[in-house]
């Protein structure tokens, strides 16, 4: 199976019919302009709160929803483009999601072998039984979940929260994952074992898994990400190595979810008001101005009609707002 090595979006543009009649549908953009990358054995945390586009920019990378605009190159070749797209299975294997709530995706039903065996039997079709049995041996222990002939036999049920999001790692990596977006993957596990879910995908990184990390939580992207991307409404409003953008952000939104925080020791500040009531707005295809606009505590004239330009912070820190072009 040839190694993927970076996986790039470039200006994606995501827009989704609601109501109307039929010939005057409107639409939701849920994807503005995004642009980022995804590197083997690096990851890259997207930041937002709910609605912020952050699983449906997943979802166009895994090939479940089609862009509306946009490029998805994959090592230099747009898998978009008419012509190109590679296989729908081999990408699929190479590049996968897990989610949430891990026993949404485990068939009550079936044992823990079954889980990790049927994968590894569709896309291998050659393997031997004892072969596929090996493998679900190792990779079962490789995830953590050892004794792992024990694991084997149990059906999901009879896992922790925790130990079923192993399964979900062990499934995708089964079958070859080399890249897998991981759309909140901890936010429903106690908070006790979150930590071992980071670190089991830490440790993946090492062997060259590229991860795509979505959460809400901007201190665990801090944590276990390189890089990351705070996205608001559809756009991202700040990127970068996650060390210069958790300790010096630029953006209102991005130092609004740092400020929200826990930190022993340090009081909350007060939250500007703005901050507080607006309403998360939709974006519409013409919608104008930054989105974030009316919640922002800096918030100027230009703001409304004028959707801030990319400014370049520092080597690998970008912004999207206006206060950054007077600086
Ligand atoms: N198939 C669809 N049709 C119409 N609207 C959609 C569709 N999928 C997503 N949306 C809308 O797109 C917006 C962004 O959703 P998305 O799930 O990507 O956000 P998110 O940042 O991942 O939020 P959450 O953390 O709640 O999952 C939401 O307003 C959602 O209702």
């Amino acid at each position: 199976m040839t190694q993927i090595s970076e996986i790039r979006v470039e200006n994606l543009m995501i827009d989704f019919p609601v109501g109307g009649g039929l010939f005057r549908r409107d639409h939701i953009r849920t994807a503005h302009d995004v642009s980022l990358t995804l590197r083997a054995g690096e990851a890259l945390a997207i930041v937002g709160e709910s609605g912020s586009g952050k699983s449906t920019t997943a979802r166009a990378i895994s090939r479940i929803v089609k862009p509306t605009a946009g490029r998805i190159l994959v090592d230099g070749h747009d898998i978009l483009a008419p012509g190109r797209q590679p296989s729908r299975r081999d990408y699929a294997a190479k590049v996968q999601m897990i989610f949430q709530d891990p026993f949404g995706s485990l068939n009550p039903v079936h044992t823990i072998r079954h889980h990790i065996a049927r994968p590894l039997r569709l896309h291998h079709p050659d393997l031997s039984s004892a072969r596929i049995e090996d493998q679900v041996i190792a990779t079962l222990t490789r995830v953590g979940l050892s004794p792992a002939a024990q694991t084997a036999d149990k059906y999901p049920h009879e896992l922790s929260g925790g130990q079923r999001q192993r399964v979900a790692i062990a499934r995708a990596v089964a079958v070859g994952a080399q890249f897998i977006l991981a759309d909140e993957p901890i936010s429903m596990l106690d908070v006790s074992i979150r930590l071992g879910i980071l670190n089991l995908m830490d440790d993946m990184k090492r062997d060259g898994i590229g991860f795509m990390y979505i959460t809400h939580d901007i201190a665990t992207a801090r944590y276990f990400a390189e890089r990351t991307a705070v996205m608001y409404v559809g756009h991202m409003v700040e990127w970068g190595e996650s060390d210069s953008v958790t300790q010096t952000p630029f953006h209102p939104y991005t130092r609004l979810l740092l400020d929200a925080v826990p930190q022993p020791g340090r009081r909350r500040q007060a939250q500007p008001p703005q901050a507080r009531r607006a309403e998360i707005p939709v974006r519409r295809p013409d919608s104008r101005g930054c989105p974030f606009a009316a919640r922002c505590p800096q918030m100027r004239e230009i703001c409304r009609g004028t959707l801030p330009p990319v400014t370049q912070l520092k080597d690998d820190h970008y912004v999207r707002c206006h206060l950054a072009e007077t600086r």
